[in-house]
């Protein structure tokens, strides 16, 4: 099977390769590998939105693949999930993307600006409508996660953006890998493990560490199922 396997920072993938054959670098930010019998395309954009929807129409342009996977970290807006647990994202949104009306906010749909998407997009959310199947992912926590370019650690904005929403949990980059995929037809999954709660900016409550080692572990493992 072609796979590519996406992910923001080297540091979120960086164990996850020792397991991996390397085969070459086929440019800047894509490296080919083998695992059994299946080629692994990883492609490290860099974090964010916009080099994500870059490097992801240029690759999904030159090859072909059977699926693509995101893995990486996210905080969590919901308490019932713990720092260390890896999720299966099942729909993303552009939170940001709108206009401010005072101290309301407008999405896109409210101003009347959405087009007709040729995917499952319900109120402005992109549901993973041709997700991959796999005995991993089916026993993971599925969760709603909005996309954003800053990252919330501000009471009253968090207390916004849950009103808004109700997100489980948030990244930088989930909206723009699912934009991709959907539209090009590519069946996809957004796995993350959660490094941090939602709250205000305090680095020292963030188990980084913890969350890249229980990713490694569930990617290998539906790595192995394939
Ligand atoms: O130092 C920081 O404040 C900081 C903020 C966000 C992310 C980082 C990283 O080093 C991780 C990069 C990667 O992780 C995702 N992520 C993790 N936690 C969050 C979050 O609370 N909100 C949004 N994104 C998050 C994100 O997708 C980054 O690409 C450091």
């Amino acid at each position: 099977m072609k796979v590519l396997i996406v992910s923001a920072t080297f540091l979120e993938i960086e164990p996850l390769l020792t397991h991996f054959n390397f085969v070459e670098q086929s440019n800047q930010k894509l490296r080919k590998y083998t695992f059994n019998t299946h080629q692994i395309d990883v492609l490290i954009p860099g974090v964010g939105m916009t080099c994500t929807a870059y490097w992801m129409g240029k690759t999904l342009n030159n090859t072909l693949y059977d699926f693509a996977i995101n893995l990486g970290l996210a905080g969590s807006f919901n308490d019932e999930i713990k720092i260390g647990e890896v999720v299966n994202v099942v729909s993303d949104r552009i939170s940001e993307l709108g206009a401010q009306d005072g101290e309301k906010f407008l999405s896109l749909i409210d101003m009347d600006l959405i087009e007709d998407e040729d995917f499952t997009l319900v109120n402005g959310e992109m549901i993973n409508s041709i997700p991959l199947e796999n005995t991993t992912i089916n026993k993971l926590r599925k969760v709603r996660a909005i996309s954003v370019n800053t990252t919330h650690g501000e009471e009253n904005e968090i207390e916004k953006v849950i009103k808004l929403f109700n997100p489980d949990v948030e990244s930088m980059e989930g909206a723009a890998f699912y934009y991709a995929c959907l539209l090009e037809g590519i069946t996809c999954a957004q796995i993350r493990a959660i490094s941090n709660k939602v709250e205000p900016r305090n680095k020292e409550n963030w188990d980084i560490k913890l969350a890249v080692k229980n990713l490694t572990k569930t990617s290998l493992q539906l790595l192995k199922e394939l």
